[in-house]
């Protein structure tokens, strides 16, 4: 089966990693391409060992999956210039904000799948939200949904769930990051012995609501002793609502995929 990425970002090396390190998929059948940036094709395709080309007519015509990872800006050029070549291949995107009915709108009837990972598909860790078109054939609903299964979680979703999957989920691992540089500054006295505790207090944190049925809040209460650190330093982020600027932090790149959206069907009168 030959698969070919549209767009060699951030995006596509994440899956194209999680893929091959699935071992799910022949490495044969993995393709790439971008704009123009040579040096970033070579770079993936020596790292990987998958193939690339910028001839689109030879790359789709006999692939049985498109993956569009272009930046939301890129995706109208990158569509038009695809569209004479799709031809019943399965179409997955994975651009927050852009919906199926804007690839239509260039595309026309296509089967399409709408996917938002996260680049924790690097090491098979995703969480995916996917959903489909009318036109999708079973095999390729299964197909689509195996792709993702090789790098982490998947979820059917409406796609109209998409932008909070997207919010909470697509741009989820860079609001951890941002936390742990807090930790990382915060431990700076530790040195390079910070790090550890950091990363083993998030795995911990991370299996215990997988495999507990307590809730957050009672994991939670259940470290924090009356009078205690815990008490203490919760204070401290309850003093700085803390709580409410997550909650704004996901609801404010929700809506932005969807003004996102709301960009693209204006600009097309869809
Ligand atoms: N990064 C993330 O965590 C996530 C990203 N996404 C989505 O993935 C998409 C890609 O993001 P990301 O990988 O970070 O972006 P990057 O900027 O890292 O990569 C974009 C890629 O698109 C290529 N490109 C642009 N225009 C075209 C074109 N017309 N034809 C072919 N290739 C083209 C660029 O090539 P060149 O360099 O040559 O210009 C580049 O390789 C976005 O739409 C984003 O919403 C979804 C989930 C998570
Ligand atoms: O920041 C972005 O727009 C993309 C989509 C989800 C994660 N990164």
């Amino acid at each position: 089966m030959k698969m070919v990425f549209i767009g060699a970002g951030s995006m596509a090396e994440a899956m194209i990693k999680g893929i091959k390190n699935a071992e799910a998929f022949s490495q044969d059948e993995l393709w790439v391409t971008n704009r123009n940036d040579k040096e970033r094709l070579q770079l993936l395709t020596e790292k990987y060992d998958v193939k690339s080309s910028y001839d689109l007519s030879s790359l789709l015509t006999d692939a049985e999956v498109i993956i569009l990872a272009v930046k939301p800006k890129d995706a109208s050029d990158a569509l038009q210039a695809i569209r004479p070549y799709v031809k019943g291949q399965l179409l997955i995107s994975v651009l927050a904000g852009l919906s199926i009915g804007f690839i239509e709108s260039i595309i026309g009837k296509a089967p399409i799948a709408r996917a938002m990972p996260n680049t924790s598909a690097m090491i098979g860790q995703s969480a995916t939200g996917l959903s489909f078109n009318d036109q999708i054939l079973r095999s390729q609903h299964t197909l689509a949904t195996s792709i993702f299964s090789a790098i982490g979680s998947v979820t059917h979703v409406e796609e109209s769930r998409l932008d909070l999957v997207t919010g909470l989920s697509g741009s989820g691992p860079a609001y951890i990051y941002y936390i742990v540089e807090a930790m990382e500054k915060a431990a700076s006295e530790l040195g390079e012995d910070a790090m550890p505790f950091i990363i083993q207090t998030l795995k911990g944190a991370a299996h215990m609501l997988e495999s507990s049925d307590q809730s957050p809040e009672e994991l939670r209460k259940a470290i924090t002793s009356e009078g205690g650190t815990t008490e203490a330093g919760i204070a401290q982020l309850e003093s700085h609502h803390v709580k409410d600027a997550f909650a704004e932090c996901i609801k404010e790149a929700t809506d932005h995929s969807g003004r996102l959206r709301r960009q693209f069907e204006q600009a097309h009168n869809i």
